[in-house]
């Protein structure tokens, strides 16, 4: 196992610390002036994948002290031990090995001495299988008819995942194939799902890791007891239902016949799981060829990202900017901007990955940390978060590193949508570079009809100070592979950062205390008791609810 290192006190953290002070006083334009190589320097290519990582405060002094950073805490042992398949989910005492199930290499990869890839290629076959028929017409609902809904029922892992990809795959969708997702409790969100679909040509999959999740049981119940309500037997459960998990147990006792289960194994984490059998659902709605080229694309990142040095190693990079934000900077926050429509769930994706993973205030040792972890996520579709929220990135009072996402080349390529759209993108990460001094402003109002006290009083509101820190990633195209390739750079920079931060990725203990009180909770609903067991504010809240339901 790799070792246990507070990042605090290796020489390379410190020498970060020093070096900051240096360039928190640096301009990136002025870095742009000095070399004019240095798109070239800090761009780098991977298939068809852009990565600009030139519009930073970092140097190439900077780059030597991060990478010195992966040095000192072992990213690289690290990185073999994940592969390699040791228990590096310590708090679970799980490998983490999803890797494996995008792996086409006849290369075993193991877990305790045991090859796994067998198992998951014959789980591969089995989805294969069971898209042929779906797809064919082969396999028909109770009445007959063929499937045309896929309605996936899961949360979380279970759930971003799949939204995520079939969304930005849309393009690839099979003709008469419609994907639906269930995730909420609220009855609200499978009530409207299903409203305008056909018993009779609907399938379920019903996706969980542990087959105990309260969300999905709950939905899975009901989207049993609408199907039945039509179908009238619960022989006919068998024809409509299928279950992606763990559980064999779980999954039998909601009456799911394990032919009609697809597998996985604990070492997959649940927000790594789009890539194992969770991924049925995208298999059915973009065809399971263009699901084996999504992970195909993912392959491709892993191969990367364990044989590119680390200077040209795309995750890696990612990883230590964003720890040279977060831990020397003081940003708190990191915003993934897509400009593609299709990508629109991209950033919901990821905000699980990384706080999931990496919100943690325990390092490995058990100790607190003294440090920032993992940042805030947020994002919304470019250019709809230019009109909302951009105002505060370009003259807000903090530093939010921002991920721009583009293709060049669009699925919709319809009048001059497209153009204006990347002009947007490259122009934004230009401006928040670039800024806009008092002089520039003071010259654009010069010709304003505003007496010179008025224009005076006005620059600085227009003053836009720049040096705000960009990545680009242009996509020749949001194909299969290349969202593959691109999800995968984003899940190894999660590790990176949490190998770095020295902090357990893979487990997430912290959703846990939630639920535990919510099972406490629900039995005082179901009664006329004033309720007195929790503190002020949770009785008075219960209380109010329980007074308006009488
Ligand atoms: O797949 P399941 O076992 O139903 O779990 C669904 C989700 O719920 C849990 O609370 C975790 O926070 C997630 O990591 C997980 O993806």
């Amino acid at each position: 196992m790799f070792p246990k290192i507070n990042p605090t006190k290796t020489t390379a953290w410190k020498a970060l610390v020093a070096h900051q002070k240096e360039m928190n006083k640096v301009q990136m334009k002025d870095l742009f002036k000095q070399n004019p190589k240095r798109f070239e320097k800090m761009s780098l290519y991977f298939g068809d994948i852009l990565f600009d990582y030139s519009k930073n405060i970092i140097s190439e002094k900077t780059l030597e002290k991060l990478l010195q950073l992966t040095e000192d805490c072992k990213v690289k042992e690290a990185r073999e031990a994940m592969f390699a398949g040791e228990k590096i989910n310590q708090t679970e005492d799980r490998a983490v090995m999803h890797t494996a199930l995008r792996s086409f290499s006849d290369q075993p990869m193991t877990i305790d001495g045991e090859d796994i890839m067998p198992e998951i290629r014959e789980t591969r076959e089995k989805m294969k299988a069971f898209c042929k028929k779906i797809h064919s017409g082969e396999w028909k609902g109770y009445s007959g008819k063929k499937i045309k809904n896929i309605v996936n029922i899961g949360i979380g892992g279970s759930d971003l995942g799949p939204v995520m990809v079939t969304e930005a795959l849309k393009p690839y969708w099979i003709a008469g194939i419609k994907a639906h997702f269930v995730s909420n409790v609220d009855g609200t969100q499978i009530v409207e799902t299903l409203k305008d679909l056909n018993p009779e040509e609907t399938l379920f999959t019903i996706a969980s890791k542990t087959f105990t999740t309260q969300e999905t049981m709950t939905n899975a119940h009901t989207a049993r007891d609408w199907f039945l309500k039509s179908a009238k037997d619960e022989k006919l459960v068998a024809k409509h239902f299928v279950a992606l998990s763990t559980n064999e147990k779980g999954v039998k006792a909601f009456g799911i016949a394990p032919e009609n289960m697809f597998v996985f194994w604990d070492w997959v984490g649940g927000r790594y799981s789009l890539w194992s059998s969770i991924g049925l659902s995208i298999a059915l709605t973009i065809g399971y060829d263009n699901f084996e080229k999504l992970l195909k694309g993912a392959e491709s990142t892993d191969h990367h990202f364990r044989t590119a040095d680390f200077k040209e190693n795309i995750p890696v990079i990612m990883a230590l900017i964003g720890i040279w934000y977060t831990n020397f900077f003081g940003s708190e926050t990191e915003a993934i901007l897509p400009y593609d429509q299709y990508m629109h769930r991209f950033p919901a994706y990821f905000q699980q990955g990384n706080m999931e993973s990496n919100g943690k205030h325990t390092d490995r040792n058990g100790n607190d940390v003294t440090y920032s972890t993992g940042p805030v996520v947020w994002g919304e579709p470019g250019t709809n978060g230019q009109h909302a929220f951009y105002q505060l990135i370009h003259q807000g009072t903090h530093i939010i590193p921002c991920d721009f996402i583009a293709p060049a080349i669009s699925h919709n390529p319809i009048g001059k949508h497209h153009p204006i759209l990347v002009s947007n993108f490259f122009a934004q990460t230009e401006a928040l570079m670039n800024g806009k001094n008092d002089e520039t402003v003071a010259a654009e109002l010069k010709d304003d009809n505003m007496d010179e006290a008025q224009k005076k009083k006005l620059i600085p509101f227009k003053v836009f100070k720049g040096n705000k820190p960009t990545n680009s990633f242009l996509l020749k195209e949001i194909t299969p592979f290349s969202l593959g390739a691109l999800i995968t750079l984003y899940e190894h920079k999660i590790f990176v950062q949490g190998v770095i931060w020295n902090i357990f990725s893979f487990d997430q203990w912290g959703v846990e205390l939630g639920k535990q009180l919510a099972k406490k909770v629900l039995p005082e609903l179901n009664n006329d008791k004033n309720i007195e067991s929790h503190d002020g504010s949770t009785n008075g809240l219960i209380n109010a609810y329980k007074h308006w339901r009488k």
